[in-house]
């Protein structure tokens, strides 16, 4: 199981802060994820061809099961991630936005200026998580009830969860 954990960010690409939002997904994955996995790790500007480019990659060669990214969701000129994503997904999954920005909105009003949303290139599962640290337990915790059985339905690795920590569902 290979999980690709990407931070687009201008400030955090040029080394001007440090991604704090990234090394926060890998440790809210760790605490939960119980099938071994490796976390594949890039910080790349915003822009939608610097987005497009990188889940690109991810999902054709040699395809990682799935994809978390932070950060580029909002309004302002620089936040392209949706555009890449619309670029790349092959189907999107509405729903874990919806999702993610339902539960944002119970932490600050700000959560409706998010455009995450979720998508499948091939056999890859791409999530999109707001860059702000703040937003990563809440949304990653929220959808992931839904994710190991999503990566069953697009022939992606099987992951299973700790159910004492997180209960991931499968039907039937
Ligand atoms: N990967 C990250 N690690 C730590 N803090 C982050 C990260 N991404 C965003 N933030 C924080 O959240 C704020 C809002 O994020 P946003 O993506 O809108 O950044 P920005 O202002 O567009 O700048 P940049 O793209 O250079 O990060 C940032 O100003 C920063 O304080
Ligand atoms: N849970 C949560 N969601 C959140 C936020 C937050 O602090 N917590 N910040 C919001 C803000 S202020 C913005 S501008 C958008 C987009 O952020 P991004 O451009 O860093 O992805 O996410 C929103 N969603």
């Amino acid at each position: 199981m290979r999980i690709a954990i990407v931070t687009i960010s201008d400030r955090a690409s040029r080394g001007e802060y440090e991604d704090i939002s990234g090394p926060a997904i890998e440790a809210c994955l760790r605490r939960f994820v119980v099938t071994p996995f490796e976390a594949v790790r890039r910080i790349v500007p915003d822009g939608r061809d610097s987005v497009a480019q990188v889940l690109r990659a991810l999902c054709d060669d040699d395809p990682v099961d799935l994809i978390l990214t932070t950060g580029g969701t909002g309004p302002s000129p620089r936040d392209e991630t949706p555009e890449a994503m619309r670029d790349v997904m092959e189907k999107e999954l509405a729903g874990f936005g919806e999702l993610m920005r339902r539960v944002s909105l119970e932490q600050t009003p700000t959560a409706i200026l998010s455009r995450q949303t979720a998508g499948i290139r091939g056999r890859t599962l791409i999530i999109n998580l707001p860059g702000r640290p703040a937003a990563i337990d809440l949304c990653v915790e929220a959808v992931f009830p839904a994710v190991p059985y999503c990566l069953d339905l697009i022939g992606a690795g099987r992951l299973e969860t700790d159910p004492a920590v997180l209960k991931s569902f499968r039907p039937g």
